[in-house]
């Protein structure tokens, strides 16, 4: 491997920046020169919806098998999208610290979702966006849109010169919209009471093999990790592996460090976004196991409020 570290990533632009900006910073941290590996996934090669093709990982699968076949020494992948199983062989070797964890409105005229009128037709791909958007507002039509972010961006009516513009509002990840510079199409950081994000949003993953051996690189990665971002993600993506919850599954989660206490909330919707069990629970959290535990705790009391009898959890 004297020829550097080779960072996997996927074509999207998203997924370019990411990988360019943890590539540089492992690089450094290594001292070791770093070349990008561009591998096609599952996810950008289907057309259908995402809540139609179903399943966890379709982003993830291909950049594991990357890394399995060695034709890739890291791969960088958006934490939301990583499936809660571990991969044989492959570990998560650093969670580096979070961007902003909301979701934002992208309106035309400067609209929020206080304004938007009724029956303003409003685009995500996600169940759980789409869930909690019909309770935050009965009146609004939600549309189900994918693509890359500027695509979903193209379909707000003024927003992008030129382009078709056929929605009042898309909702995508802030973070996203922040590390592709498109940070002025937001016109709402949605506050997480009125939409909770999903389990990892804003965080990245950091995967490589468990045998790695290159001198430093195991280092650098341990280096770049966040002990309190890694700390929620784990307490976070806990509620849904208790779940056995899919990446399409309506579930938010979000868990803040104060000091030593970690505080977990989650959200299970009905599709129609009009049944919601939304739980807050707490505990000292310094370590992953005491952090997953919290999750697990938290899902068990989702599940006593009756989480499985109003959301389809593995769609
Ligand atoms: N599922 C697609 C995906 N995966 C990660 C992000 C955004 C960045 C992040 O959450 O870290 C997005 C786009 C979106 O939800 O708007």
């Amino acid at each position: 491997m004297s020829a550097g570290i080779r960072v996997g990533t996927r074509g999207s632009a998203l997924a370019m920046t990411q990988t360019t900006t943890v590539a540089e910073r492992v690089s450094e941290l290594a001292r070791l020169p770093y070349e990008l590996v561009r591998v096609r996934t599952e996810g950008d090669v289907l057309k259908g919806s995402l809540s139609q093709i179903g399943g966890t990982g379709v982003f993830v699968a291909a950049l594991r098998d990357a890394l399995l076949e060695e034709r890739c020494d890291v791969a960088v992948h958006s934490l939301k999208d990583l499936p809660t199983l571990p991969a044989p062989g492959l570990t998560v070797a650093s969670v580096p610290e979070r961007e902003d964890v909301r979701d934002a409105l992208c309106a035309r005229d400067s609209l929020t979702l206080a304004t938007l009128p009724d029956g303003a037709r409003v685009g995500t791909g996600s169940p759980r966006r789409a869930a909690q958007l019909r309770s935050a507002r009965p009146g609004l039509d939600v549309v189900d849109i994918r693509g890359n972010v500027d695509t979903r961006l193209g379909r707000v009516a003024g927003l992008v010169p030129g382009a078709p513009g056929d929605l009042d509002a898309v909702v995508l990840a802030a973070a996203g919209l922040r590390r592709l510079g498109r940070e002025a199409a937001i016109t709402e950081l949605i506050d997480p009471d009125v939409m909770l994000p999903a389990a990892g949003q804003g965080a990245l993953a950091i995967e490589c093999r468990e045998s790695e051996a290159t001198p430093g690189v195991r280092e650098a990665l341990a280096a770049y990790d966040h002990l309190p971002t890694r700390l929620a993600v784990t307490a976070e993506r806990a509620v849904l592996l208790q779940l056995e919850a899919g990446c399409a599954a309506p579930i938010g989660a979000l868990a803040r460090l104060q000091g030593n206490i970690l505080a977990l909330e989650a959200v299970v919707c009905s599709t129609d976004g009009r049944s919601m069990i939304r739980l807050t629970r707490s505990a000292p959290a310094t370590d992953a196991v005491a952090a997953a535990q919290l999750g697990l705790d938290l899902a068990e009391e989702l599940l006593a409020a009756g989480a499985a009898d109003i959301a389809p959890l593995n769609g």
